[in-house]
């Protein structure tokens, strides 16, 4: 059996999300049945000095060996670093990202992976022309409990699929716990806002059924109603997209998206507000339960009465490990957050030659940025208070093609 290649990891910010993924990268592959790859940790930058970094290092138990830098352009200069997992708000990962792939680095950038489709498309230029490996960091898509889903889809047991919901929100009290304006998700300068946040699952969810399902996944109309905070940004969004599909394959499909920092897909905590995700069938559907982002539960339902439960268990460090993610939770049963999987994909890309990742195509990050792109031209015009609206995003070039629908 020949041994796991390494990939050398550099941690771009040391924020809450770089210490989950540091912590879970740092949980033996093993555990998860992976061989052929493991992860080192080889370098953290910090962008507010190199204490943080290292603070950071010592925090999340990465090796003593660990290079801690005070900038992020140190990072990116460090020749034995092969790919950068870039953390930083949104407004600053088009900046970043195209920093390391201009100095020859692979990248795992969080979601969304830019702001705007100039953007999105930018960055994939980029990393085409170099021939490196770029990943919008979508780690729900690499969890089992989403390839389960899609090859439920896929089987047909639910029959032809027509319609999908997903919904991806979470109340967070933002006059309270966001008060001062400057938080990430509420802060326009740094693109904050539930639709870019929490958009990415919801639509994610809904592109993989509908991929799954025969359907293209560049929609052939977006209907959006947007919600905004008080600082600018949107509170709730909700949107309704038309995905192609031939007439032979059941026609097109209908998706519904909804993202809201206002309320909650899960407003008790324990699942009793039913599922998050339905994706809908005419034999049954699959339901996923709350969180989206990270599900411990799916049901099968069947026309014909059956229902069949499944819960999905997250390996890890193992009970007795103290296992706490970057955001202070602590997970007693010793499980992971699951984001190693995502880190399992890059790994093994790199070692393919891969420049994309298999689950979630560069083309779809795109389709997806369209999509809210689309959201957020239709806010403009619903400032004004028209009835009702429609974009067609294939069309010429982010040009809103609007249809005024009378009202009932
Ligand atoms: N996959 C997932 O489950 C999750 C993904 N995310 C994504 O990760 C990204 C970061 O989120 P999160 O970790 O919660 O954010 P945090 O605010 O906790 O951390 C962001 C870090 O980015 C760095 N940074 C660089 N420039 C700025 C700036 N102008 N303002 C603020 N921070 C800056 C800072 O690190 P330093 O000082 O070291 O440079 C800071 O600690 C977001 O894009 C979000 O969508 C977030 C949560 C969960
Ligand atoms: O990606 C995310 O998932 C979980 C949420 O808490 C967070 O706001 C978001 O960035």
């Amino acid at each position: 059996m020949s041994s796991p290649r390494a990939t050398r990891w550099g941690i771009l910010a040391t924020g809450g999300i770089a210490k989950t993924f540091v912590k879970d990268v740092l949980v033996d592959p093993n555990t998860r049945d992976v061989s052929n790859v493991k992860h080192v940790i080889a370098a953290v930058a910090s962008s507010t000095s190199e204490k943080r970094a290292k603070d950071f290092i010592i925090d999340t138990g990465c090796p003593s060996m660990t290079r801690a830098y005070g900038s992020y352009l140190e990072l990116v200069q460090d020749s034995e670093v092969d790919i950068v997992y870039v953390a930083t708000p949104h407004s600053q990962h088009y900046q970043q990202s195209l920093m390391c792939l201009e100095a020859g680095k692979h990248v795992l950038c969080e979601k969304p992976m830019a702001v705007n489709v100039q953007e999105a498309e930018a960055l994939i230029a980029k990393a085409r022309s170099k021939q490196l490996f770029l990943m919008q960091a979508l780690w729900t898509r690499y969890l089992p409990v989403s390839k389960y889903v899609e090859d439920v889809v896929k089987s047909g047991a639910i029959g032809t699929v027509h319609r999908c919901f997903a919904d991806t929100s979470i109340a967070m009290h933002p006059e309270k716990e966001f008060a001062s304006g400057e938080h990430r998700m509420v802060n326009r300068d740094l693109a904050g806002g539930a639709l870019l946040d929490l958009g990415p699952y919801s639509l994610s969810w809904l592109f993989q059924a509908a991929k799954a399902s025969g359907a293209g996944i560049d929609p052939v109309t977006v209907t959006a109603a947007v919600k905004p905070y008080q600082t600018g940004v949107d509170e709730t969004t909700t949107i309704l997209v038309v995905m192609p599909r031939s007439a032979e394959r059941g026609g097109d499909l209908h998706g519904i998206a909804t993202t809201s920092m206002r309320v909650s897909m899960d407003p008790n905590g324990i699942g009793s507000a039913g599922p998050c995700v339905r994706i809908q069938g005419e034999e049954g559907e699959i339901q996923v339960f709350p969180p989206s982002y990270r599900p411990t539960k799916t049901r099968l339902v069947f026309a014909d009465g059956k229902v069949e439960d499944k819960d999905w268990l997250y390996p890890g460090p193992g009970k007795d490990s103290g296992w706490f993610n970057g955001f202070g939770e602590m997970n007693p049963e010793g499980e992971g957050h699951g984001m190693f999987w995502e880190a399992d994909e890059a790994a093994v890309a790199m070692c393919e030659g891969r420049l994309e990742g298999s689950r979630e195509s560069l083309d779809e990050v795109v389709a997806m940025m369209k999509v809210m792109d689309a959201a957020t031209i239709l806010r403009f015009f619903a400032q004004f208070r028209m009835p009702s609206l429609s974009f067609m995003p294939s069309k010429p070039a982010n040009y809103p093609r609007h249809s005024f629908l009378p009202c009932p």
